[in-house]
């Protein structure tokens, strides 16, 4: 698969919101012409999969994104579409009510109720026009009903997954968050898939976090017009940017952030292997070598100029083999790191994998003494959650999977999975010894208190909002890992990587790799953040390219593919 790297800005719902009051507070366009606009968009993404005016269901709730399902069905019905609509008997506000009222003038609104949803005549198209970014606590009663029916509760999930058109989202989801307000976060089975979800100017967080891709379908992201003030005044309502690296979407190519990093100390040195930095990867004693030696080849393969090895002295007969262009010396204490990174050519430090906790914890205040760009995984992060915060700096990067961040992190993790006791196993979890019903457990848990696993009130934390007060707390790069991988730095910037569509990347060592892919770009000069959002991004890339049965060694000599689809 050949995917041109891209970036898209995200908009949490606020954002979005002040964008939307920006706009229309300059007088230059009107809420209605918004809504005219999200319709259009809406309705041209129908015609463009469903080519033949067929039969369409609109379902309309409370709100202005009912408002754009009457916009969608009056454009539909104009195309030569038979349309049935279901509404709420309420006022909505001006914009909607306009739209409600020109339906109106072209075909009846019926009651949304659960019977008169059931009763109708089969659709080619189902429109959830119910909640969108205005979702403020859990759909209850018809409605909730309505959304388990779209969700397949009356076993029609197959038949409405590859029908529904969702406006904005699928109703229910949390578009800051990507999980339903009141329901158990690992998702379940009753939360509506779409066929297609078409978003307006940017997407959420909510589309690429936790079970938003995964209920989101295709995503199709429309102009609606509001570009001017997202690219001018926006930058005031928005002070922390964020970007998802979303691979469909060839925005702009990050070529130039890898091969031409602007801080790149050491680029005065021309074409000299030292221009392109020195990565160091600690690697652990002797016969769990593996990990660091992954790492180390990752490195290598993205362009780091030279790469060391550096397991204990007595560890180094294990590294005899390939590739040979790595470099080799033991290290056995604090004092002999400590000696090495004295060397002003050493650009960056990956200590972690496979290293030992103890060896970690013992060689953690060289590293971060040394002032170095540096990667803290694994081993590492278990030892600088014994150690403490104390020493981190700007320029070092956490790559916690789920376990380990509540390890650092427990009162955050507490946040946003509830209390551990109610939380699914997750990867670094001491193995549950019956996982199926541990899983059984927490639904019926979730069930009897749904407030227990996530909030009752939207926004919902999210994993975005976790990983940007680790990063604050931290004062360093936090990239927390996950098919959601969310990258945030100490000043609120943060990126999102979605990586779903890949779950044969969740494999032995990847993690390792990972590393060693970010301390590679971080020896050539990249930034941390940049360099963990690239690398995040490359890594998931490289997974792609292998395709289903890759294991983590695959992985590095996938990389100089991945450059090449990318033109370099
Ligand atoms: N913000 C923008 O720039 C634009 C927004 N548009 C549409 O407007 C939508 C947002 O509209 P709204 O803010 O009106 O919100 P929604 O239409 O998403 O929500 C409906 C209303 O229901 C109420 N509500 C929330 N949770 C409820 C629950 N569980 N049960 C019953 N009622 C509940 C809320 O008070 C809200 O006003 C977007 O998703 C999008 O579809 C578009 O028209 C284009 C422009
Ligand atoms: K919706």
């Amino acid at each position: 698969m050949k995917t041109r790297p891209g970036w898209t800005e995200v908009l949490t719902c606020a954002e979005m919101r002040a964008l939307e009051q920006a706009a229309m507070d300059s007088g230059k366009i009107t809420g209605l012409a918004l809504m005219e606009a999200a319709g259009a968009a809406v309705a041209r993404a129908i015609q463009g999969r469903w080519p033949l005016p067929g039969h369409a269901t609109v379902l309309c709730g409370p709100g202005n994104n009912g408002g754009d399902g009457y916009a969608v069905a009056a454009l539909l019905a104009r195309a030569g579409w038979q349309l049935r609509v279901l509404g709420l008997d309420n006022m909505p506000g001006p914009d909607a009510a306009e739209m409600k009222r020109r339906w109106a003038a072209l075909g009846p609104i019926e009651l949304l109720t659960c019977d008169a949803f059931r009763a109708g005549a089969d659709s080619d198209v189902y429109v959830d026009a119910i909640f969108g970014t205005g979702l403020a606590r859990p759909p209850e009663g018809e409605l909730a009903q309505i959304i388990a029916l779209l969700g397949g509760l009356g076993g029609d999930r197959a038949c409405f997954a590859q029908r529904l058109v969702a406006v904005d989202c699928p109703s229910g989801l949390c578009l800051d968050s990507g999980a339903h307000l009141g329901r158990p976060r690992a998702g379940d089975d009753r939360d509506p898939h779409a066929r297609l979800t078409v978003t307006f100017d940017s997407p959420k967080p909510g589309h690429f976090l936790e079970r938003g891709p995964i209920c989101c379908g295709e995503l199709v992201i429309a102009d609606i017009g509001l570009r001017q003030w997202r690219e001018c005044d926006g930058r005031a309502l928005r002070p922390a940017r964020l970007i998802a690296i979303w691979p469909p979407l060839a925005v702009e190519d990050c070529r130039a952030a890898i091969y031409a990093p602007p801080a790149n100390r050491l680029a005065k040195q021309g074409g000299h292997k030292f221009a392109n930095g020195h990565a160091l990867i600690v690697a652990g004693p002797l016969g769990q070598g593996g990990a660091a030696r992954l790492g180390a080849r990752a490195a290598l393969r993205i362009g780091a100029g030279l790469v060391t090895l550096a397991p204990p002295k007595a560890a180094l007969i294990e590294h005899l083999g390939p590739p040979d262009a790595l470099m080799r010396r033991g290290v056995d204490d604090d004092e002999a790191l400590a000696a090495m990174l004295a060397d002003p050519r050493i650009t960056a430090v990956a200590i972690g994998p496979g290293c030992g906790v103890d060896r970690a914890g013992a060689l953690l205040g060289a590293v971060l003494a040394s002032n170095r760009a540096c990667v803290l995984d694994a081993d590492a992060l278990t030892a600088l959650a014994a150690r403490g915060f104390e020493g981190l700096h700007d320029r070092c990067v956490l790559t916690p999977h789920g376990g380990e961040f509540a390890r650092l992190f427990p009162d955050l993790d507490e946040k946003l999975n509830g209390p551990p006791a109610l939380r699914p196993p997750r990867h670094g979890d001491a193995a549950h010894p019956d996982p199926m019903r541990h899983m059984a457990d927490l639904h019926a848990r979730a069930e009897a208190a749904p407030q227990a696993l996530t909030g009752r009130h939207g926004p919902l934390y999210s994993k975005l909002d976790a990983a940007r007060n680790a990063a604050a707390r931290a004062g360093a790069v936090v990239l927390l890992k996950g098919p959601d991988t969310v990258i945030a730095a100490p000043d609120g910037q943060a990126r999102i990587h979605s990586a779903h569509d890949i779950p044969w990347l969740a494999t032995a060592g990847a993690g390792d790799v990972l590393a060693g892919i970010i301390a590679g770009l971080l020896a050539r000069g990249l930034p941390p953040l940049e360099a963990a959002a690239t690398g995040a991004f490359l890594h998931a890339q490289a997974a792609r390219r292998f395709g289903p049965g890759l294991i983590a060694d695959d992985l590095p000599g996938q990389l100089p593919g991945v450059l090449r689809d990318m033109g370099l």
